[in-house]
Formats: C-alpha cells, sequence, structure tokens
C-alpha cells in the first residue's frame, strides 16, 4: 500500500538546485534506505517528505492527503501523531532525563505523566536501555542516546520514522546493533522508515534502496 508520495519536486537554495525533479513512492511498513553521493538532495528530499521543508514545486501526499494544501497546525498535528523522527544527534532535550524524553511525545498529545512514563518505560526496556531511564542525555554514551532516541521516535506508534543518519556518530558495532533495535520495532508497529545514509552496511537493513544523484531519485531498487 502506498502511504508517502512524492512527485516531480523541486526546490533550490541560491544557484544549488537540491531538488530537481524528485519523485518517490514509500509503502506501508517497509524499510527503505535513501543512498547517493554527498550533496545529491537526500537530507533535503527526507525534509520534504516529513512536511519539515516545502518545495517550490511538485507535491507530497501522505495518506491521501497533499501535504501543502493542509493548515500549519494541521502539518505539525500530522508531523506530531503520524511521524517519528531520529536524527544524528542532538536531538534529545538535555534537561530532562531520558525517560522523560521518550514520554515527552506523549505528553505533548495529552497523555497524563503516569501512563505516558509507563509506556515510556516500556519502551526504553524494547531498546534494551530501561536502566538509562533516570539519567540525562549528557550521561550517556552516543549509542545509548540513539537507543533513547529511537524509543523516542516510535513511543507514539507513527506511520513513518524518517531517520537522517542515524548511525553517522557510532562506531559500526553500535551502528549495527541501533539498526537492528530500529528496524525491528518499526517492523513490529508495522511504521515505515525512511532512512538516509551513505553507508551500505546501514542501508544492508532496508527492504529497498533509492539512489539519489543530482536532486533526483534514479534508482529505485528492491534491495532483496
Ligand atoms: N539550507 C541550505 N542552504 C543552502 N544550501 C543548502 C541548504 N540545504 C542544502 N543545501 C545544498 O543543497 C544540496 C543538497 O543538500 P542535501 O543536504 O540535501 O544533500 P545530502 O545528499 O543529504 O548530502 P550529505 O550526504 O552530504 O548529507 C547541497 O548542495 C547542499 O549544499
Amino acid at each position: 500500500m502506498t502511504l508517502l508520495t512524492a512527485t516531480d519536486l523541486r526546490l533550490s537554495f541560491g544557484p544549488t538546485k537540491a531538488l530537481d525533479g524528485a519523485s518517490l513512492t514509500v509503502h506501508a511498513g517497509e524499510v527503505l534506505a535513501l543512498m547517493g553521493p554527498s550533496g545529491s538532495g537526500k537530507s533535503t528530499l527526507l525534509h520534504c517528505l516529513a512536511g519539515i521543508l516545502r518545495a517550490e514545486s511538485g507535491t507530497v501526499t501522505f495518506d491521501g492527503r497533499e501535504l501543502a494544501a493542509m493548515t500549519d497546525a494541521a502539518r505539525s498535528e500530522l508531523r506530531r501523531t503520524a511521524f517519528g523522527f531520529v536524527f544524528q544527534f542532538g536531538q534529545l532535550v538535555p534537561e530532562l532525563t531520558c525517560l522523560e524524553n521518550v514520554a515527552l511525545p506523549l505528553r505533548l498529545s495529552g497523555t497524563g505523566r503516569r501512563a505516558a512514563h509507563a509506556e515510556a518505560a516500556s519502551w526504553l526496556e524494547r531498546l534494551e536501555v530501561a536502566d538509562l531511564a533516570g539519567k540525562r542525555p549528557g550521561q550517556v554514551s552516543g549509542g545509548q542516546g540513539q537507543r533513547v532516541a529511537v524509543a523516542r521516535a516510535l513511543v507514539t506508534r507513527p506511520r513513518v520514522v524518517f531517520a537522517d543518519e542515524p548511525t553517522g556518530a557510532l562506531d559500526s558495532l553500535n551502528g549495527e546493533r541501533v539498526m537492528q533495535l530500529l528496524t525491528t520495532a518499526a517492523r513490529d508497529t508495522g511504521a515505515a522508515v525512511v532512512l538516509v545514509t551513505h553507508e551500505a552496511r546501514v542501508a544492508a537493513y532496508s527492504d529497498r534502496e533509492a539512489i539519489v544523484r543530482d536532486g533526483r531519485v534514479r534508482e529505485q531498487e528492491f534491495a532483496r
């Protein structure tokens, strides 16, 4: 089932054509890796798909709704409820404990403190970092922080998780483990994952690879 579609996206930053007619389809529940050379437009495409950036032309449709036609409030609501995000670093709130960080998206959606904390604790356990619940992000390692970030991205049971170089700051062992945990949890909950990476061993966890070159999606391959 088609979940998210980008059609003929174009977006320039000054003279740089970051997207130059990019089209892509994301199917429900699949893990899709966006690969390609540095500067080819992968992050820009991810941000347009997630409704963070708006293309100058072209359309992005999620579940039959065109993002650009939605009000800002509706788009924010969609990002909060249907989308999860994992970035390379810096996405955890430093003043909050790991448990509070994971509970935050639920609290913002109106879930009570006790229920949000219970759900967050179960996600920390799933990501094998239950022992970090009371620690602040500054007190945990990079790999542990990314596990907490994955828990936070999945706690609302989103339809899509957008991950931009989620293992980019980790060594290969930690990176592989984070990818295993992310893809297993996403498959368990039925979330699709759109993943930007330049590492083949990270892309190996995907169902499908799309190659971005010069602001376009050149190939979409079924990896395995
Ligand atoms: N905010 C911005 N302002 C100016 N130029 C930008 C901006 N964002 C992206 N670009 C430019 O647009 C092009 C595409 O960038 P993008 O980050 O999407 O590429 P990428 O494929 O994700 O690269 P990398 O693999 O190095 O992260 C690059 O030439 C980049 O320098």
